[in-house]
């Protein structure tokens, strides 16, 4: 029996079910348990004065180094990039679609909008990049889950909100999407649409479950991007965006990799490419890049 972490979030449930369903089909035995978070308990204050990076994962980490899970199942995108002792990510399975994206009233784009309207964003990546493209919406922060942040725009609190495609399209609510956010304006964040299950490093027989459910394109894309961001030394509120995809190139598959980091004075953008088998040093040579 494989005991499997997760969030209570309706997500995280969703989530944890994928990554079950497929350890199931494998033949293995698979047993939720819900774990409650310091980002779950607490859906009001901002992030960054809770805690910040890994607020959402602390409580199932304790619980795999206490040996009450096997798994963990996180978004990637809400997993430090600093290794924990002792853990190890044993899969990261084929990435949804990474892109952000706009739900507004009245089913209106961005460009759409008119001047002063109100855009619901928590996460200063996503505020910086839209600032930057100079429309003259204003920002504002919101929390919560999906449904709460929406509902924001149905009260007509804020007139659009963003939100990762990942999590709506997990959710079933592609519909409400009103636009899909190009990454030439508005870029991800690290390991967005990406799930992280984690494990102990010396749990050889889950190890080998999950070996089945890696896909190494994804794997070397987030690893890129993730570099970037240690690099960058930004936790997960910090305004970096990172996008990185493996192309077919005249010599074969290379890694191409995006970045944006937001400054005082605007946002930096550059991209970089280089080989598939070594995306640490493709995320640090851009990420030095963008520091220049
Ligand atoms: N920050 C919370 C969070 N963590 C993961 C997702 C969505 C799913 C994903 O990116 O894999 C979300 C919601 C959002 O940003 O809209």
């Amino acid at each position: 029996m494989i005991r499997l972490g997760t969030r209570r979030s309706v997500l995280a449930t969703v989530q944890a079910n994928l990554v079950a369903d497929a350890l199931r089909a494998g033949g293995h035995e698979v047993e939720l348990v819900p774990i409650q978070t310091t980002g779950d308990a607490n859906k009001v204050a901002p992030v960054e004065q809770i805690g910040g990076t890994g607020i959402y994962v602390s409580a199932l980490r304790d619980a795999l180094l206490a040996g009450e899970i096997d798994i963990a199942v996180h978004s990637l995108k809400d997993l430090p990039t600093a290794p924990l002792d002792g853990l190890t990510i044993g899969a990261i399975p084929v990435r949804e679609d990474p892109r952000d994206v706009l739900v507004a009233r009245d089913g209106l784009t961005l460009g759409e909008l008119p001047r002063g309207a109100l855009i619901g964003t928590g996460a200063p990546r996503r505020a910086a990049q839209i600032d930057a493209l100079g429309l003259g919406v204003e920002c504002t922060g919101v929390r919560g889950n999906v449904d709460t942040r929406i509902n924001l725009v149905a009260e007509g609190k804020v007139d659009a909100v963003v939100l990762a495609r990942a999590g709506l399209a997990r959710l079933g609510r592609l519909a409400e999407v009103t636009e899909t956010l190009d990454p030439i304006q508005v870029l991800p964040s690290p390991g967005q649409g990406a799930l992280a299950v984690e494990c102990r490093s010396d749990d050889t027989d889950v190890l080998a479950a999950l070996a089945p459910l890696e896909d190494p394109s994804t794997r070397a894309a987030v690893t890129a991007e993730r570099q970037l961001l240690a690099t960058l030394e930004a936790g997960c509120t910090a305004p970096v965006g990172a996008l990185a995809e493996v192309v077919e190139g005249e010599d074969g598959p290379e890694l191409w990799l995006r970045g944006a980091l937001g400054q005082d004075d605007g946002v930096r953008r550059l991209s970089a490419n280089g080989p598939v088998d070594d995306p640490v040093a493709l995320g640090k040579r851009l990420a030095n890049e963008l520091l220049e």
